[in-house]
């Protein structure tokens, strides 16, 4: 068993794949905030891709955390050097590793955020990227407004405070590039989040406002913040797959990444000063990703949406066992072709009917062991995101919206806090109290969950809408889960 290092790397060649460039060489051109294990499993291992192949030795990453969580990542990622094992679960059972070098550095920011700052403000770095989670952007659900008023951005802009939110520490360092007169690197989202780019230009040129309307025009003007749809089923690393490493490739990882074999990402060619040649990785570098963003978003994210609380709620655990239950699996498809797909624009080259097909087959594999719960956590930043755009748009358009509502019933009986058998439910999501309360008081009022405005905006108003979710919720509670979805696939 061999603990993995620079020192050690070479020597573990035998049983995996490892880096076959030369690590000293490398150097920074990307910071990327958030590095999870999303981040991990797709940029990383891009950029690891090309530097194997003798390219973007000087598009190296330096990680950097933000959150009190991270500093379980600065300590594994410190002491193996930055590498990290990537392992793909095929649906045969075999497993494909190889050991990513592309992370030279890890900073966390709670612990030197003048670091953080002055590796971002230097020339030499020329992408700031983000996986900072849906919610990281800090805007309103309906409105899409930046929230001013949100606790950590207060504290962010009081006079002498040091920045420990992403917007902070961001503008403060374009800042600094500016009174330098150096170029500002481009910020890019790889968030799941429909015009990810323009959302995050919408917020951190939002804060730069509250802090110099000055940098904010000089962000808005000279900042590029590419659209990007990213797309690889990352689960959340456990245990069994740290054995799983030990024992499959003798290597002692602290904390490695298991994902699908698939992956995609599709990115907008609007970078402030240069990038990476990613198409010479697999990446689609193209005009308008808007399309694949909505392919993606509605069907991919809002389908594990429609899979998770109803198969939670029916005793499932994984989203392999979800996604092979015959009448979720209907629900699924059915979600898929009459309701969300009259609302996508024609993707290029893409076959829609063949991609939802490849979906269907993608949940479905037993090996990734994805849980429902990850897919059920933070939701409060994900239905309006993903699955309220197809509510609204059907109602527009006068198309169907019963499986759509369904969906949304069935987190409103998720948010109760107990399943079937009286179990309880822990509720992941910053506004959990906020949700499990609503949720309780549906008994009562059946509509209460969905009058939350800040989340639903007006749905609560339109009978097309209301009429079908207090269908479903109302069979959800004298029927139970698999019963309702039983009648709701025909
Ligand atoms: N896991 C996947 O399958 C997957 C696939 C495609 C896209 N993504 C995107 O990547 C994001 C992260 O997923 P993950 O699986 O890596 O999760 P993760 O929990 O492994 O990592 C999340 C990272 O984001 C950081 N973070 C969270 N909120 C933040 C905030 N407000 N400010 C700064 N940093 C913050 C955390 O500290 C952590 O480093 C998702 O929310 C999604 O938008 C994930
Ligand atoms: O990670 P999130 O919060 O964006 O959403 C949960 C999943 O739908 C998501 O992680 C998918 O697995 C991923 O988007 C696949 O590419």
């Amino acid at each position: 068993m061999t603990a993995l290092t620079q020192e050690t790397v070479a020597a573990l060649s035998e049983t995996v794949a490892v880096p076959s460039y030369d690590r000293s060489r490398l150097t920074a051109g990307i910071v990327h905030i958030g590095v999870g294990g999303f981040h991990r499993a797709h940029q990383a291992m891009y950029l690891d891709r090309l530097m194997n192949e003798g390219k973007a030795h000087d598009w190296a990453i330096c990680g950097v955390g933000l959150l009190p969580g991270d500093a379980r990542m600065r300590d594994a990622l410190t002491a193996q050097d930055g590498l990290y094992t990537l392992v793909l679960k095929h649906p045969d059972g075999t497993r494909e590793a190889r050991v990513i070098g592309s992370i030279i550095d890890y900073l966390f920011a709670p612990d030197d955020p003048e670091a953080v700052i002055e590796k971002m403000a230097d020339p030499s770095v020329r992408i700031v990227s983000l996986t900072v989670t849906e919610g990281g952007y800090n805007i309103h659900p309906v409105t899409g407004a930046f929230d001013a008023q949100a606790p950590a951005i207060r504290a962010d802009l009081e006079p002498g405070a040091i920045p420990a939110t992403v917007f902070g520490l961001v503008t403060e360092a374009l800042r600094r590039r500016r009174a330098r007169g150096l170029v500002p690197f481009t910020v890019m989202s790889c968030d799941n989040i429909q015009g990810n780019g323009e959302v995050a230009r919408h917020s951190f040129t939002a804060f730069a406002r509250l802090v110099d309307d000055g940098l904010a025009d000089w962000i808005e003007a000279a900042v590029a913040f590419p659209n990007s749809m990213v797309d690889r089923i990352t689960p959340v690393t456990t245990d069994e797959d740290r054995e799983a490493v030990a024992e499959l490739f003798g290597i002692l990882d602290a904390w490695p990444v298991t994902c699908e074999p698939f992956t995609q990402w599709v990115l907008e060619n609007d970078f402030s000063r240069g990038r990476p040649p990613f198409e010479e990785a697999g990446v689609q570098v193209v005009g308008d990703v808007e399309p694949y963003e909505l392919m993606k978003l509605r069907l991919l994210n809002a389908g594990h949406q429609a899979l998770c609380y109803f198969g939670y709620l029916g005793g499932h655990r994984y989203v392999h066992e979800a996604a092979t239950d015959p009448a979720l699996a209907k629900f699924l498809l059915d979600y898929m072709d009459l309701e969300a797909t009259p609302t996508l624009r024609p993707v290029p080259g893409v076959d829609l009917d063949g991609y939802k097909r490849t979906l269907v087959e993608r949940f479905s594999n037993a090996e990734v062991r994805d849980t429902l719960a990850r897919l059920c956590a933070e939701s409060s930043d994900r239905i309006p995101k993903w699955l309220l755009p197809v509510v609204r748009e059907q109602l527009a358009r006068g198309g169907p919206v019963t499986r759509a509502a369904a969906v949304v019933a069935s987190w409103a009986r998720y948010a109760e806090g107990s399943d079937e058998s009286g179990e309880p439910i822990v509720v992941v999501d910053r506004l959990g109290d906020r949700l499990m309360a609503a949720a309780k008081a549906q008994r009562q009022r059946p509509t209460a969950f969905i009058e939350d405005r800040e989340l639903f905006g007006d749905l609560a108003d339109d009978e097309r809408f209301v009429a079908p979710y207090l269908r479903v919720l109302e069979s959800l509670h004298a029927e139970g889960a698999r019963a309702t979805v039983r009648w709701l696939a025909g």
